[in-house]
C-alpha cells in the first residue's frame, strides 16, 4: 500500500509513490522495481543537484516517518542550491548544450511561431521574481511588471503559481492576464484586456471542497510548528507551504516530522517539496500541467496546430507543464536555473533578469513582425 503522505515528487504522484534510498552521504542511489507501488527513478549526485525530491515513506524512518538522514536534508538542500554560475563544469556546458539558452536561441523559438499564437505562461518566485528569504517580501521589478504588461498586449499571458491567486496578483497587480494560484486549483480568466479568442470569464476551482479541511491544517501547522525558529506556514487557500529557508538546518527534519505528524489524520493529503518548502494538497490529479492544458482550452486551442505555448518557470512543480508540452509536441518549456537540473524544459534561463530580456525581446519581435509570417 501506498502512503498517501509521503513525499512524493509531483509528476511520480501519479503513478505511484517515490523512495529515495540514501546509499551514503555523498550520493544516492535509486533503482527500478518493477511492479512496485514505488516508483524510483535512477539519478546521481555527482552528475545533477538532486533532481527529485526525497521521498520517504511514512513511517520509514525516524520519529513520525522522517529519517534523520543525510539524504533528506540534502534534498531540501539541493532545491535551492547557492551554488553560482562561475561553477562553470563540464556538467554544466554539456547541460547547456542540451538545453540551450531560450536568449542564444530567440530566432529559432519565434522560427517555430511563425503564423501561430502565441501563448505565455509565467511561474512567479524564482521565474518573475528573486528567491529570498522572507515569502511576503518576494517582490517583482518595476521593469519586470512593465515587461509582462507588454507582452501581455501581445499575446495571452497567464501566472501560474503555488501561491494563492489573490497574493500572486497582489505582487503581479496587472489585470489582463489570467492567474492560476494554488499550484493551478484556483484560475481565472483576466478581468481587463483584450484577447482574440476564448473565455475570458474563466473560473476553475478543482479543489473546492478541500477548503475547510485546508483551512483546518493551516490551523494545527501553525499550532504544532510555532516553537521552531524560523518555521513559516504559508496558506495558499488550496494548499499550504511550510517553509525551511529560513530555519536552522539541525531543525529541518523536527519541522519536518510535525507536518507528517499533522497529516496523519488527513489521508486525502500529499506532500510535496519545493524550493526549501514542503507544500500540502490535496490529492486531487491536478496540477500546473493540467492548468496549462485548462487554460490552452479555455482560450480556444485544445486542439489546434495554430498555437504556441511557451511555458517559463523555475521549481519542480513546473515540471508538470514542461511534460504536458513535451507531450503534446507543441510550445516550450523554459526552465530557470543557473544550476544543471533534470527537465523536460527544452531551452534554460539562468535567472529572472534574463526572463525579463526574454520577455522584452518577445515584444520587440511582435512589433516587427506584427502579422507574424
Ligand atoms: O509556483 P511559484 O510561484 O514558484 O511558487 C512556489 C512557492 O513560492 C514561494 O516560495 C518560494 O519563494 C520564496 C520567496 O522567494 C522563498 O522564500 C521560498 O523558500 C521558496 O520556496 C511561496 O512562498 C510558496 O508559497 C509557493 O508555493
Amino acid at each position: 500500500m501506498t502512503n498517501p503522505n509521503a513525499v512524493v515528487s509531483d509528476t511520480q504522484s501519479a503513478i505511484g509513490m517515490a523512495i529515495t534510498v540514501a546509499v551514503n552521504s555523498s550520493s544516492l542511489y535509486s533503482q527500478s522495481v518493477p511492479n512496485s507501488p514505488y516508483n524510483i527513478a535512477l539519478f546521481s549526485r555527482n552528475k545533477f543537484p538532486m533532481s527529485i525530491e526525497t521521498a520517504v515513506a511514512s513511517g520509514g524512518g525516524g520519529h513520525g516517518g522522517v529519517p534523520k538522514n543525510v539524504a533528506w536534508v540534502e534534498a531540501m538542500r539541493a532545491s535551492s542550491p547557492t551554488r553560482n554560475s562561475s561553477e562553470d563544469s563540464e556538467d554544466k556546458k554539456a547541460w547547456i548544450m542540451k538545453h540551450p539558452s531560450a536568449l542564444g536561441v530567440f530566432e529559432e523559438i519565434m522560427g517555430a511561431a511563425k503564423m501561430k499564437q502565441v501563448v505565455i505562461f509565467l511561474d512567479y518566485d524564482g521565474t518573475l521574481s528573486p528567491i529570498v528569504e522572507n515569502p511576503d517580501q518576494a517582490y517583482m521589478a518595476p521593469e519586470m511588471r512593465e515587461a509582462v504588461k507588454n507582452v501581455a498586449k501581445y499575446f495571452p499571458t497567464a501566472i501560474v503559481s503555488g501561491r494563492c491567486r489573490a497574493k500572486v496578483y497582489n505582487f503581479v497587480r496587472l489585470s489582463e492576464l489570467y492567474y492560476a494560484g494554488s499550484h493551478g486549483m484556483d484560475i481565472k480568466g483576466p478581468s481587463s484586456g483584450k484577447h482574440q479568442k476564448g473565455n475570458q470569464n474563466v473560473l476553475c476551482q478543482p479543489a473546492k471542497e478541500f477548503l475547510p479541511m485546508m483551512a483546518e491544517v493551516y490551523k494545527s501547522l501553525l499550532e504544532k510548528t510555532k516553537d521552531i525558529v524560523g518555521a513559516n506556514v504559508e496558506n495558499n487557500k488550496f494548499c499550504l507551504s511550510v517553509h525551511f529557508r529560513r530555519v536552522d538546518e539541525k531543525n529541518w527534519s523536527d519541522l519536518a516530522d510535525r507536518v507528517k505528524f499533522v497529516l496523519k489524520n488527513y489521508p486525502k493529503l500529499r506532500l510535496t517539496q519545493g524550493r526549501k518548502v514542503l507544500e500540502i494538497r490535496p490529492t486531487i490529479k491536478w496540477d500546473k500541467g493540467k492548468a496549462l492544458e485548462f487554460l490552452l482550452e479555455s482560450l480556444g486551442y485544445a486542439n489546434s496546430k495554430d498555437v504556441l505555448p511557451i511555458y517559463i518557470g523555475d521549481d519542480r512543480t513546473d515540471e508538470d507543464a514542461f511534460k504536458v508540452l513535451r507531450k503534446r509536441g507543441q510550445g516550450f518549456g523554459i526552465l530557470v536555473s543557473k544550476i544543471p537540473k533534470e527537465t523536460d524544459a527544452t531551452y534554460s534561463l539562468q535567472e529572472p533578469s534574463e526572463v525579463m530580456h526574454f520577455l522584452q525581446r518577445l515584444v520587440t519581435w511582435k512589433r516587427m513582425v506584427p502579422r507574424n509570417h
